[in-house]
């Protein structure tokens, strides 16, 4: 058992920092249920040619959001219970006074349901956001960043490593979802910066001379996902992790989420450029197919849940790891709580209850922030209003 498996204590300060909740006019989280995701639901209504029944359900789910009380799931769907076991203080109520993280999984959840995702029949399991990752995955901006690794490939192990590490960080600046509300800028157009960066912390956690099992909990596919599985490809081939279990998403979530099918689309589109990136690649589907690198998904990653209540079975897997990287804003907000945290709370703290050693690599697109010192709190409160929401600003955390 580690230290942290036995400090399952909830963290001195949990208590204290209210939950962040949708109804407050002009939040970055009310603007999200008002206006990102209506506009998500008209996009997926443009990409698909759906039928009339699927249409209504879309329709009728755009009405309930901007209007109405939150609807239970049909008492035929498979996670009926499941939904009206966590909804039981939301449902019936408006949608904007549920708690943040409950409103936006249920919103994706209802979504599915809408399109028939889960439906006997031919629609079953065709993801809705498919089109708009793809886009994504075959553009032009993969194409240079896969060429740029062709001049790292020679750099020292040490540069090599932070390049890539730093990668993989901004890859979550490319988020599906921060595009959904037209006119909404792309994140990360202003100069990007560190707010914390604990990567010295993460690199002495992973050495060649005992190398363990690292998880990597992925958040976008895409132009996240494929700087993930190149810093993952470094980790193995540099013998910095024995195997590697990365983590996606049973179903569409968050626009972007990654799910098995990307992982696969992303690993074709390494092996099939020319370079560096090739290789890495075909290293990489041979890593696969020898189990030294792994993909697995949990019904919990689809939770409205923090971290913290995490079901036993991946709660040991996590414990069982040397190092688990959650990457992203949202497992940042399910990993600390998705509360208005002092910004100075200690990241320390509010991760205790994580079986194991972990680290955060997330561009900052919400409210939720923890860990930072009082004179960096006070440099970006002077600097720029949004450094919380705007992608601009990123950070690596450990603990
Ligand atoms: O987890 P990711 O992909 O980094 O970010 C997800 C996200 O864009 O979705 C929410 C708004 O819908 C925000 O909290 C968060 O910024």
């Amino acid at each position: 058992m580690t230290d942290r498996t036995r400090n399952n204590a909830r963290a001195p300060h949990q208590d204290r920092a209210p939950l962040i909740l949708g109804n407050e006019a002009g939040s970055f989280a009310h603007g999200v249920l008002a206006e990102r995701h209506p506009a998500l639901i008209r996009q997926v209504r443009e990409a698909f040619p759906y039928g009339p029944r699927q249409a209504r359900a879309l329709d009728g789910l755009l009405d309930e959001i901007t209007g109405d009380a939150v609807a239970p799931l049909p008492t035929t769907a498979h996670d009926h219970r499941q939904w009206s076991d966590w909804g039981r203080e939301h449902v019936g109520r408006p949608w904007f006074d549920a708690p943040f993280l409950w409103a936006e999984s249920y919103f994706y959840r209802r979504l599915l349901g809408a399109v028939g995702y889960f439906d006997d029949g031919p629609w079953q399991g065709v993801d809705p956001f498919a089109p708009f990752k793809r886009a994504e995955l075959d553009g032009t901006t993969v194409d240079e960043e896969l060429r740029a690794l062709d001049a790292l490939a020679d750099a020292p192990a040490e540069e090599r490593a932070n390049a890539l590490l730093l990668a993989s960080l901004w890859g979550n600046r490319a988020d599906l979802g921060f595009r959904a509300t037209a006119g909404e800028p792309a994140p990360g157009e202003a100069t990007p910066g560190l707010v914390a960066d604990d990567s010295a912390a993460l690199w002495s956690l992973l050495t060649d001379a005992a190398p363990g099992t690292v998880a990597v909990v992925a958040d976008n596919a895409g132009r996240e996902l494929v700087p993930d599985l190149i810093l993952i490809d470094h980790l193995l081939t540099h013998g910095l992790a024995r195997r590697v279990m990365i983590h996606v998403k049973p179903t569409p979530y968050y626009v972007s989420d990654a799910m098995l099918a990307d992982v696969l689309d992303c690993l074709r589109r390494l092996a099939g450029a020319p370079g560096a990136a090739g290789r890495i690649g075909g290293r990489l589907w041979e890593a696969m197919a020898t189990g030294q690198l792994e993909v697995r998904t949990h019904p919990f990653f689809c939770a409205p849940l923090p971290y913290e209540e995490m079901p036993s079975d991946l709660r040991e897997q996590f414990a069982a790891a040397r190092l688990t990287i959650l990457k992203g804003d949202l497992n940042y907000r399910r990993l600390v709580g998705d509360r208005l945290w002092d910004p100075t709370t200690p990241f320390a703290a509010v991760t205790a209850h994580f079986p194991g050693p972990v680290a955060a690599l997330r561009t900052l697109k919400s409210d939720v922030i923890t860990g930072l010192e009082r004179g960096t709190v006070d440099t970006l409160e002077r600097s720029e209003a949004a450094w919380r929401t705007s992608g601009t600003h990123a950070l690596i955390q450990v603990a």
